[in-house]
């Protein structure tokens, strides 16, 4: 197969024991501003081995990894050099205290960077953890506009837990067609939906039509031919290169545009220690589900027989599968990475085993000591999530109202007191008690609204969110949920319609702190958080086409505080007009 040539693989073997050692190297040097100069233009690529067009940042898909300290100032001065089209950069997972235009959301933080334009994203760094960034308008991150932002804990300080070296892993999935047709397909009448990914990608890496795991004895003739690809093939996996008797970090997290992921190392168990950049008890798991939004850290032991190396495969869950698993191979050196497996890659668990997600989900919990919820809430809001239709188009509604973003970005317009900016009408907190969660929605209809749920600063907000029936009988898919500006507490989760006696089973004592919660089929989830934020943040499916079809709500909070918004975050909609009356002084 020719994974690696031998010449590649000393080097890349001198950079594992390198990595094993860095770790305990001490920095004599404190907080400080990491500065990054990026051009986002298209390029020709072949992420699954077929060459289409990416967005990519300095010439490199995924774009480049950032990698910080906690305290530091991450500065990423941004142009954009596509033709014809606007670009923002969000920092998933960064919370953005007391830099709310830097959060990289185009209509809600900034206005979208022309071409040629630069912007200067600052800000600080502030929770260690696994992270990554991707555009936030329209459909960019499907383009391929992702790469992962890495936090390392600050001078001096440890992890709670130990490790001999890090591999870092960022999953994504991926069309053939194009982002431009795919949105154009969406805003159809009828709606011609994405479909299923063409390819599964592990660092930007996957294979259409061939398997690097063909040749397992029962292959059969509908199974795809094995891979012919030399190790520089800008689709050849990465291999992950391990030591034996060595613990390792895997760094995860998915920037899917639609899938639900199932991660599984063939023969080691995975011990989880940290989701969405916040640590939580340790447990052991054969395999992990992530969602779109969602990052993980587990340790692998390389305790297996060190003659042999493992497979490391991800498949869709949550949806029936029409995309091959990626994979790539979990290499103990000194032997080959070109020495396949003995054994098959796992396969993912069935893709409607929904019992098998919620198990492996109620066992995160947040690690002794972290921060507690406060015990009561002051404003309850409820989110019903259906699927519906305008004039025939296909959208989806929270409490039947689908989100369409307004020419001015909203930090601005409320900040300034712009009030023709967006409808002033408040977006409701429920949804009728009649409501029949499990049917198609007797009258579809549904209409746009881009309203905003203010919160009062500093109070305590629940959000229930309430998945229902699709369009379509027998259906209810799943929704990962992702706030900006913060995380909450996932207190707990519950089929069918939330009502007043659950919030007994509420987890008060160690829930989970996450900033993407995923809503299974025809069940809820509560979050807790707090309004301490000042800002604008969305909270929306982070289904990137589900979010394009009106997914997603806004908060504000403490707009009032926000500092002076730099200039160039306003340079659009009504807060152009509002610049030009001269009132940025
Ligand atoms: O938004 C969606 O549309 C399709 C389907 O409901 C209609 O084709 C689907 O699976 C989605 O998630």
């Amino acid at each position: 197969m020719g994974l690696m040539a031998n010449q590649e693989q000393r080097k890349l073997m001198v950079s594992v024991l390198y990595l094993v050692s860095v770790s305990t190297i001490q920095y004599s040097f404190g907080s400080q501003e990491r500065h990054f100069k990026w051009e986002v233009a298209y390029t020709l690529w072949a992420p699954d081995c077929v060459e289409h067009s990416v967005m990519a940042i300095n010439g490199q898909f995924p774009g480049p990894t950032i990698r910080a300290r906690l305290g530091d100032i991450v500065v990423i001065q941004l142009t954009n050099k596509l033709p014809t089209e606007g670009v923002v950069i969000h920092w998933h997972g960064i919370r953005q205290f007391g830099t709310p235009w830097a959060d990289g959301t185009a209509s809600i933080s900034q206005c979208a960077i022309n071409p040629e334009e630069t912007f200067v994203y600052r800000f600080k760094v502030d929770k260690a953890g696994t992270y990554f960034y991707h555009g936030h308008y329209g459909m960019q991150r499907s383009a391929g506009l992702y790469g992962s932002l890495i936090v390392d804990v600050a001078e001096g300080e440890k992890e709670p837990f130990h490790y001999d070296g890090e591999l870092n892993l960022l999953f994504s999935d991926w069309w053939h067609k194009s982002v431009n047709e795919q949105e154009i397909g969406l805003s159809s009448k009828p709606m011609r939906w994405i479909g299923e990914p063409q390819s599964l990608l592990i660092n930007g890496r996957g294979q259409y039509n061939c398997s690097l795991a063909a040749g397992y004895g029962n292959s059969s003739s509908t199974s795809p031919p094995e891979c012919k690809f030399q190790g520089n093939k800008q689709c050849a996996p990465q291999v992950l290169h391990v030591l034996p008797r060595k613990t390792y970090r895997l760094r995860i997290a998915s920037t899917t545009a639609l899938s639900s992921l199932n991660l599984a190392i063939g023969n080691h168990k995975m011990v989880v220690v940290e989701a969405d950049g916040n640590y939580v008890e340790p447990f052991a798991v054969p395999d992990l589900d992530i969602y779109s939004g969602e990052s993980y850290s587990v340790l692998i032991t390389t305790d297996q027989n060190p003659n042999e190396n493992y497979w490391l495969s991800i498949g869709v869950r949550g949806r029936e599968p029409k995309t091959s698993h990626a994979l790539t191979i979990f290499n103990y050196l000194p032997i080959s990475a070109s020495k396949l497996p003995t054994s098959p890659p796992l396969i993912t668990p069935e893709w409607n085993d929904y019992a098998h997600s919620k198990s492996f989900i109620k066992k995160l919990l947040a690690l002794m000591g972290s921060p507690k919820p406060p015990t009561n809430y002051h404003r309850r809001i409820v989110l019903l999530n259906t699927q519906n239709k305008i004039n025939g188009y296909t959208k989806w509604a929270i409490n039947n109202v689908s989100l369409a973003l307004p020419p001015t970005p909203y930090l601005g317009s409320i900040k300034h007191g712009l009030k023709h900016a967006f409808s002033q009408r408040k977006p409701p907190e429920n949804f009728p008690n009649n409501y029949n969660l499990m049917k198609p929605p007797t009258n579809p209809n549904t209409t746009t609204g881009n309203g905003v749920y203010i919160l009062s600063f500093g109070i305590t907000i629940d959000v229930i969110l309430q998945n229902a029936n699709t369009l379509n009988e027998n259906v209810s898919e799943i929704h990962p949920w992702h706030l900006h500006g913060h995380d909450f507490w996932v207190l707990g989760y519950g089929e069918g319609r939330f009502s007043q006696k659950d919030v007994k089973k509420f987890n008060l004592k160690n829930p989970p702190l996450r900033n993407t919660a995923v809503i299974f089929p025809y069940g809820w989830t509560a979050l807790r958080f707090v309004a301490d934020n000042p800002g604008v943040w969305a909270f929306h499916c982070h289904i990137e086409p589900h979010l394009h079809m009106g997914m997603g709500v806004v908060f504000a909070e403490g707009v009032r505080r926000v500092p002076k918004i730099p200039a160039e975050a306003l340079a659009c909609g009504l807060t152009a007009k509002w610049l030009m009356r001269g009132n940025h002084t």
